[in-house]
């Protein structure tokens, strides 16, 4: 049997950071992954998503070149092409996360992990590896990484509806597409699927998407769907799907029904623990995630330890990359690198982006009396182009420090902009940093630097 100083669950954002670290700390390392190296983030999450982003965004821009003059016109977008090229770059990102750990001399098993023991792993078959022979490992500190899979509601006819896993092999492009949710993945899809053509119902129990956003922001959203083509279902929740000639019947609490090519569930994600065999290691599972303590990621059995999406805590690729690094230079190398987990920032990819760092105007008026700056305008490329649409920004100062306590943003690179004020936020920098910057212009983000009148003072 081979033994290991460390041994990683799934080779996804945390586990292969975590795994990399320990073996250039010289650790014996190994890491075992089930379906697709390099995890969610890279397969079926993040990076297909943003390249699914800007293919949608190609469409608006070419309407835009027209007003500047270009003689340019969109004759339909080509589905198969672009996800043969969106494949491509894939498996290229594959490769690079085993070479990684290839060049950091950590050893690489495909398979299905699951706990004999505290101390024993066995290794069987997998959808990477549907042969293997099963084989056991042994290691004295053994690092949970297996992530998150996607969850329907149990309600009649969700086996016809598919989740994001789903989206990004699609034979073609449906051409009606109802999601459920409005969360990150409903609305980031609600706006890859308008941009590339579809028609787009976004259904959702709130009055606003985005629950735990700051609630102007939230608004801000909703005001701005229908201009990208979406039509927003606000305070509504699926009852049944049937199949019809067309298509499918989406049936809504209250009578409502959405004909659609393609229903698609975009309702939260659970921890996969599902057949790891805890229970045998007698790791403590509370609703349905691996309680951990994020200062050293240790479960409740000495030398298991959970990271990233398994835990529930920040599902972020970001964070797991964070909690894996922390882990491995922690049990092999020098502690002391310090992260903010507190200010980590967050961005929905949506046609008009979305980010947020620090609180909410709702969270920080609990406990502070707080200064709230707004700035809503017209984005300056869409004075020619004509295109509808605000942006929005927010500050939450904290009033007698004048720390900034958040920031929040809609519009174009709010992700980029907010990744700026992250620091800010996380420095502790107060509103008199800001207004001593000096802008940049002309651009949006100076804004953040020039707004000068609090618009309301709120709590205390
Ligand atoms: C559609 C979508 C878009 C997203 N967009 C963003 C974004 O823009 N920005 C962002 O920060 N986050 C985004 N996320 C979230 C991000 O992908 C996750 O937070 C991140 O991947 C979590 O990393 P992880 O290491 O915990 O798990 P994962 O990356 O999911 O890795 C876990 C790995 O473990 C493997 N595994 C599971 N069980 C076993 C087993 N028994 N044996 C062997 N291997 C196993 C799995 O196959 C998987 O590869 C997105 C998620 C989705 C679904
Ligand atoms: N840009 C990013 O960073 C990014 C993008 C995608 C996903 N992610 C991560 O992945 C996680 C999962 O994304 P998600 O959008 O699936 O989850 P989410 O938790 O963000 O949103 C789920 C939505 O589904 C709704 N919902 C849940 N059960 C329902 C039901 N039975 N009927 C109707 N609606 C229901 C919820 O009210 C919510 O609006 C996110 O929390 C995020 O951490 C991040």
């Amino acid at each position: 049997m081979q033994e290991y100083d460390l041994f990683v669950i799934g080779g996804g954002s945390g586990g292969v950071r975590c795994a990399r670290i320990a073996a250039q700390n010289g650790a014996r390392v190994g890491i075992v992954e089930r379906r697709h190296w390099g995890g969610t983030c890279v397969n079926i999450g993040c990076v297909p998503k943003k390249l699914m982003v800007y293919a949608a965004e190609y469409g608006r821009s070419v309407d835009d070149a027209r007003k500047y003059g270009w003689d340019a016109s969109v004759h339909g977008h080509d589905w198969a092409s672009f996800i043969a090229s969106k494949d491509k770059e894939i498996s290229r990102l594959n490769g690079i996360y085993v070479s990684l750990l290839e060049k950091a001399g950590v050893d690489l098993f495909t398979g299905e992990a699951r706990f004999i023991d505290s101390e024993t792993i066995e290794i069987g078959p997998s959808p990477l590896e549907p042969n293997a022979k099963p084989q056991k490992i042994r290691a004295k500190n053994i690092v949970v990484a297996t992530g998150s899979t996607p969850t329907k509601p149990s309600i009649p006819g969700a086996e016809y509806g598919i989740v994001s896993d789903d989206a990004f092999h699609l034979e073609e492009r449906p051409q009606r597409v109802a999601i459920i949710g409005g969360g990150y993945i409903g609305v980031e899809f609600a706006g890859i699927f308008a941009g590339l053509g579809s028609s787009v119902d976004l259904i959702y129990r709130q009055e606003h998407p985005l629950r735990g956003f700051d609630d102007e922001l939230r608004t801000h959203l909703s005001e701005q769907l229908p201009l990208y083509g979406i039509k927003a279902h606000p305070q509504k929740t699926p009852e049944k799907i049937e199949k019809t000639e067309t298509g499918y019947a989406l049936h809504l609490e209250g009578g409502a029904v959405i004909e659609a090519d393609c229903v698609f569930f975009a309702t939260g994600r659970h921890p996969r623990i599902e057949n790891l065999g805890l229970e045998k290691a007698g790791v403590v599972v509370k609703d349905g995630r691996i309680p951990v303590r994020i200062i050293n990621s240790a479960t409740n059995v000495p030398g298991i330890y959970a990271i990233g999406d398994v835990t529930a805590m920040y599902n972020l690729t970001p964070t797991a990359i964070a909690e894996g690094h922390l882990l491995a230079e922690r049990l092999f190398g020098q502690a002391g690198r310090e992260w903010s987990f507190a200010t980590t920032p967050k961005a929905v990819f949506f046609s008009q982006p979305l980010a947020s760092v620090g609180l909410t105007e709702e969270e920080a008026s609990k406990n502070h009396k707080i200064d709230i700056y707004t700035s809503s305008f017209r984005p300056m490329h869409q004075t020619l182009s004509g295109r509808e649409g605000r942006a929005f920004m927010k500050l939450v100062v904290d009033s007698e420090s004048q720390v900034v306590l958040g920031a929040h943003m809609a519009g174009p690179e709010a992700a980029e902009i907010i990744q700026g004020l992250a620091i800010a936020v996380t420095a502790g920098l107060t509103k008199r940093d800001l207004d001593r910057t000096i802008g940049l212009h002309p651009t949006s983000a100076e804004e953040f630097v020039t707004m000068r009148t609090p618009t309301r003072h709120v709590g205390g």
